[in-house]
Formats: structure tokens, sequence, C-alpha cells
């Protein structure tokens, strides 16, 4: 069963935004990067799967549930982790997520018990009965995180857990994110416009742009099989070009390089076979990986400049 399933999902709100259009997708459980620029359509998706919101066409399943008729089981199996800091700041953290704990059904012990957890979990535990208005960003978006955690979900829905943090912040919270969904086998949807930084943590990403489904693919089936080798030879470019399209190799000009598809590793010694053949000086022979956020080859989702996997030059 899929974790998540949607099929032709649209949400348009009043004033002819159209928020979500047509999104179909099915993914399965794991850690999920949902990621796409601000106004993307990530919270609305969010909302839609949370039951807190009603598509305007089109249906989803999540957890195998209908959230616009479920929505109670729904929320009942479903951590969320809202973008917005709604935190009280009278309160300690150790209250507060008991307090939502009891309005999520749990008796009074076990919503303290597993508030005290879900706290140790985020590495609160030992500042759990200070109030939450003294508390660094960091340490509230982890307040916010536990209380998504304290029901003991199937689900987290995390949206912008990174919102405010500085760099190393933001790594941790990301570490966090990726044991509490490796340890305790949660699945995790964790929203960013950051492209470069969720996809180190997720197994699969699910990017929209304007409301509009870009990929929704495995990490691992968006790298893999996608290497490509970067020729570049200081004269002879399209003696070059030719005579590997005579070879059946496809090659793109990419100024004074030639990137070609590595579709096997029989590739990369036709080609050094075709540059001695026709006697080129070669200066440049890289394999390297497609970095995820290159495959979206849109310039809203965002990522840290492409890094090289080289294979090194052949001379
Ligand atoms: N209640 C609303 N009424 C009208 N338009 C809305 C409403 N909520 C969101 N929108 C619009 O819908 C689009 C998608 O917004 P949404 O908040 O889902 O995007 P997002 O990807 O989560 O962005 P952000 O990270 O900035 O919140 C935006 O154009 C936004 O202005």
């Amino acid at each position: 069963m899929a974790l998540i399933e949607t099929r032709a999902l649209t949400k348009r709100y009043g004033g002819g935004v159209t928020a979500l259009s047509e999104l179909t997708l099915a993914v399965e459980p794991g850690i999920i990067g949902l990621v796409g620029a601000n106004g993307a359509g990530k919270s609305t998706f969010i909302k839609i799967m949370l039951g807190l919101l009603q598509p305007s066409d089109g249906g989803l399943r999540v957890l195998g549930l209908d959230p616009t008729t479920d929505s109670e089981e729904v929320r009942a199996r479903v951590g969320y982790m809202p973008e917005h800091d709604c935190l009280p700041s009278e309160m300690s953290a150790a209250e507060f997520v008991t307090h939502l704990a009891r309005m999520s059904g749990l008796p009074a012990n076990a919503a303290r018990e597993r508030a005290s957890e879900a706290l140790r979990h985020v590495g609160l535990y030992e500042e759990r009965y200070r109030q939450i208005g003294g508390y660094s960003t960091g340490m509230k978006q982890r307040v916010k995180l536990a209380q998504a955690l304290a029901h003991d979900p199937d689900l987290l829905l995390l949206d912008e857990p990174t919102n405010g943090l500085d760099p190393a912040g933001r790594d941790a919270m990301l570490d966090l994110v990726h044991r509490i969904g490796t340890e305790f086998g949660i699945s995790i949807v964790v929203c960013s416009h950051l492209l470069g930084e969720v996809e180190r943590i997720c197994d699969s990403l699910i990017a929209i742009d304007g409301g509009r489904l870009l990929r929704s693919a495995t990490v691992s089936d968006m790298t893999t099989s996608r290497d490509v080798l970067t020729v570049e030879v200081s004269e002879g470019v399209d003696q070059l070009t030719a005579r590997l399209a005579e070879l059946g190799i496809p090659a793109t000009r990419d100024g004074a390089a030639l990137t070609v598809p590595l579709e096997s590793e029989d590739v990369y010694d036709q080609i050094l076979i075709a540059v001695a053949e026709l006697d080129l000086p070669l200066h440049r022979l890289d394999q390297r990986r497609h970095r995820v956020a290159e495959l979206f080859q849109s310039p809203a989702v965002t990522s840290p400049a492409p890094q090289e996997v080289g294979r090194g030059a052949a001379n």
C-alpha cells in the first residue's frame, strides 16, 4: 500500500488562486522531501493530507485513509509540525506537549509519559520545565517536533522544520528528523524550499512548482543511471561529436566540453579510443553524478552548486 496517493488533486482558493493543480502521485513509506519554492503549494498539500482543508477536485489516500471523510482517524495516526511559531510562551515544554497529547486522546498519565519521552527524543529533556518563551528558535522548533511525535504517529508531516535556523541548527534539525525516521520507523514528509538541504536525508522526493508536480521519485532513481561523462578536447570538438554519433553515442555540446550519458561502462573506453584514433588533445574526461537539483531544471528549486564526482582526467 502506498503511504500517500493522490489523483488529480486540485485546490483552488478564493480570488482565483490555484494552489495545487492536478497532482497525481504515489509514494512509498520512508522519509519524503516535499520541495518547492515559497508559494508552491506545500502547506496546502499538507493541510489537505491532514483533512484540515478540502480539495476542490481529485482525491487522495494517506495511510490508506481518505482525509476528506476519515479526518479524525488520519489525525490520530499523523503528527503535524506547523510552519509558523504557534507556541504559548508562558507554558513549559512539558506542560504544552502533555496538553496536546491529552487533546489527541491519551489519558493524563500516559500523556505526561509520552510528552517526556518525545521531549527526550528531540533533546529537550533537561530543559522541559523551562518556559517556552525563554527558548532559542532551535529549541522552539524542537518543541513543535515533540508535540507532533507525542501521540506515537505512523506518519509525521513537518512543514519547513528548519525555518529560522542557522546552518548548524538546520543540520542538527535534519539529522534529528533522519534519526526519528530511521530509528523509530516512522514515515516522514519534510517540506523545504531548499532541495539541496533535504535531499541528503530523504528516500524520495516530491517536487512541486506553482502547484504542479515537477517530479516524484526515489532519490536513488533520480541519481543512478544518470551519470554523465564530461569530455573536453582542446580542439576537434566537432570531429569528436561526429565520431561519437557514428558509434551511436549521443553527445551534447556544453561550451568547450561534451556531455555524454554514461549508459554503460563501455562508453568510457569508446570515447578514449575515438579520441586516440582522431589524435585529439584530450584535456578532461570526468564522470559525475547528476545532483537531484539538476534533474528538476527549475530555477524555483534551489540547491548548492553541483559537486563533481570525478573519475579523474584521463591524461
Ligand atoms: N487561505 C488562502 N487563501 C488564498 N490563497 C491562499 C491561501 N493559502 C495559501 N494561498 C495561496 O496558495 C498558494 C500556495 O500557498 P502555500 O502556503 O500552500 O505554499 P507553500 O509552498 O507552503 O509556501 P510557503 O512555504 O511560503 O508557505 C500561494 O499562492 C498562496 O498565496
